[in-house]
């Protein structure tokens, strides 16, 4: 059965490309989207992507995730990883493995960014890595049984 992924994006990040490129950047959400599809889809997944500016739709998302029969999610929680505990308890809920990812390195700015609500039940949190940090996390849900 090939495995499915889910890769999930948060608030602001729909403005990837223009939005304070010395920190995030010049690729845009397409981009990365684009090279996860096809970074799945050369494993013989299926990757699904979807990006909200809002916490609610992010966690119908993560519950649909379950009766879809995801087997790993990627996500970039945006700003949401440092407020939400309704996020964390929808991705504990549903128990799905998940990879944490944050362009920037958290730890380097600002102290409101230095905590996230999900890193102690992700499988992993790749930071700093710039857009790599999403081939890194798929490429780990990809190997992972
Ligand atoms: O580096 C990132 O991808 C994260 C993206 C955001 O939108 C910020 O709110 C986070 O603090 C960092």
């Amino acid at each position: 059965m090939a495995k499915k992924l889910l890769l999930l994006n948060g608030p602001n990040l729909n403005l990837l490309g223009t939005r304070e490129p010395e920190v995030y950047g010049k690729a845009t959400l397409a981009d990365i989207e684009n090279a996860a599809t096809a970074q799945a889809a050369a494993a013989g997944a299926t990757l699904s992507c979807f990006q909200s500016n809002h916490e609610g739709a992010l966690i119908d998302a993560i519950h649909a995730a379950r009766l879809d029969g995801v087997d790993a999610i990627v996500i970039n929680p945006g700003g949401l990883t440092h407020t939400s505990v309704a996020l964390r308890d929808a991705l504990a809920g549903v128990a799905i493995p998940f990879v944490e990812v944050h362009i920037s390195n958290i730890h380097q700015r600002e102290a409101f960014r230095h905590h996230s609500f999900l890193s102690a039940i992700a499988q992993g949190t790749i930071c700093g890595l710039g857009i790599d940090g999403y081939r890194f996390a798929i490429d780990f849900a990809l190997k992972k049984r």
